[in-house]
């Protein structure tokens, strides 16, 4: 679909994380491709956190180096956006004022947050309802605002953790394809780190599994299938089958 050929975005080469004496990460290599949609799966405490925080240098490695167009990543230098988990909404500000948040913090001229918010009202189905707070909407808008928050930051690298853990199934298909869609519009690349392998195949262009702690790369697997894709799908089964297989370490 999208290619191989894209330019290197992101580079993760010989990452490695010890806590004292335990070794969580053990020399992970990969790249990003500008653009990809990328899932990491991996078995629980495998250290998927670890590897996120590194990503945004809320830690510092133990040694390896992760670089973002070419050059050592910096939160001053590079444009980083999170999804945590059970993410919620600035409940005192619009929705207006909370697509802006980010962007007053950056400092960007208020001309140029004017038009990135309005285009992402648009992008959102928002428009009619920017000035209204986020407790006065539904669960599914509110959870919107929280994507198009991140999204509207055009991020070098958009970071996602689990960000529907808890949620109910119909909300998380819901919420899965609106991220898929703003990911298309806006052509950010993605980081998505879920314990959940049908969301990943659902959503990813490359899945990263991560093996048990120490966790190094198990496989890295390129999801092919066409959008929007079919849990139904005998091939979207079989990679989902396959991938929970490798994720077993017992
Ligand atoms: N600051 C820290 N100090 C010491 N050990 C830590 C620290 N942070 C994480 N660990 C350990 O590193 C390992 C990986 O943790 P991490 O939270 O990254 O895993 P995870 O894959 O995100 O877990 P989960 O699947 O539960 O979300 C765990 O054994 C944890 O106890």
């Amino acid at each position: 679909m999208m290619g191989n050929n894209r330019e290197v975005k992101v580079e993760v080469k010989n990452l490695t994380k010890k806590f004292d004496d335990l070794l969580v990460l053990n020399d992970i290599s990969f790249n990003i491709r500008k653009g990809e949609f990328v899932c990491v799966v991996g078995p629980t405490g495998c250290g998927k956190t670890t590897f996120l925080n590194l990503l945004t240098k809320l830690i510092e490695p133990t040694s390896g180096e992760l670089l973002i167009d070419g050059e050592p990543a910096d939160p001053k230098k590079h444009n980083l956006a999170f999804v945590f988990q059970e993410p919620s909404a600035f409940q005192w500000l619009t929705v207006e004022e909370n697509l802006a948040f980010g962007l007053k913090i950056k400092k960007l001229p208020p001309d140029e947050i004017k038009r990135r918010v309005d285009n992402m009202l648009e992008l959102l189905g928002l428009t009619k309802f920017r000035n209204a707070y986020p407790s006065q909407l539904s669960v599914s808008s509110e959870q919107r605002i929280i994507i198009g928050r991140a999204f509207v930051m055009n991020p070098d690298l958009l970071l996602m953790d689990e960000p529907y853990g808890q949620m109910d199934i119909k909300l998380r298909y819901y919420l899965e394809d609106e991220v898929i869609r703003l990911w298309k519009e806006t052509g950010s690349t993605v980081v998505f780190i879920t314990h959940n392998i049908e969301e990943a195949v659902y959503l990813a262009e490359k899945v990263l599994i991560l093996t048990n702690k120490p966790a190094t790369i198990k496989e890295e697997i390129e999801v092919e299938l066409p959008r929007p894709r079919d849990f139904t799908d005998p091939a979207f089964i079989q990679l989902r089958t396959h991938i929970t297989d490798q994720i077993k370490w017992w």
